[in-house]
């Protein structure tokens, strides 16, 4: 192999697709499309947004982080697909909920009001894979909450499955029962607009997708 993605015979073999993720929702919805990454290799970075980022500035900056980071790890070619997920309020990002505290925080700010979630994907080439391009999709979604009583929000914290999510809650789990309205990309909420990878994967001479 030569570092331009070549055999010796000059034919272009396959490049690896990794996925940038500890997500098993990006796995799994990855796998939806029949796509199962050759590697999943988690991106260690910092995701402390910056002082007056905006949340499309941010999910942007840490999605092409995250591909970045791992891309320059990676000495086989191949492509790096990675995404960040933001809850935002107005300009305002709502933390990844890691303890009950945040949850509730976030559950009591968007009881009754619509939010937008926001969803960057990106693809990066490794270097030794110059075929490869790179891209980015920023997919917006926006979600409805009904009003949420004091004992429906701690019913949903009880249920659990807001841990690690943007925004404290999971749109896959309890929370759909609270989601008066959605318009945009469902599977972009949970971590991974599948339509806008899908174009982004099209369009790279991988052969990955139909
Ligand atoms: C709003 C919402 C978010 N989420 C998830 C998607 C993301 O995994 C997570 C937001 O955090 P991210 O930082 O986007 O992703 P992550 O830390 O889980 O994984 P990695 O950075 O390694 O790829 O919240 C849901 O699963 N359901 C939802 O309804």
């Amino acid at each position: 192999m030569t570092s331009s993605g070549q055999t010796q015979a000059g034919q272009a073999t396959a490049p690896l697709l990794v996925l940038a993720s500890a997500s098993p929702r990006r796995i799994a919805l990855l796998e939806q499309i029949g796509l199962v990454p050759d590697r999943v290799l988690p991106a260690n970075i910092d995701e402390t947004p910056a002082k007056g980022e905006t949340p499309r500035a941010y999910a942007q900056r840490v999605a092409t982080e995250k591909a970045r980071c791992v891309a320059a790890t990676l000495e086989d070619p191949a492509l790096v697909l990675a995404a960040d997920t933001v809850v935002a309020l107005g300009r305002r990002i709502l933390p990844k909920a890691e303890d009950r505290e945040s949850a509730r925080f976030c559950l009591e700010r968007l009881s009754g009001r619509r939010h937008t979630v926001l969803t960057c994907v990106v693809v990066a080439p490794t270097a030794s894979w110059p075929l490869g391009r790179h891209g980015t999709r920023l997919v917006e979604t926006a979600v409805t909450f009904s009003r949420l009583t004091p004992y429906q929000i701690d019913a949903l914290l009880d249920a659990g499955d807001w841990s690690g999510k943007a925004g404290g809650y999971a749109l896959q789990g309890h929370a759909a029962g609270f989601i008066r309205a959605l318009s945009g990309s469902a599977s972009g909420v949970i971590g991974l607009p599948l339509f806008e990878t899908g174009q982004l994967l099209r369009g790279q001479p991988g052969g990955w997708l139909a």
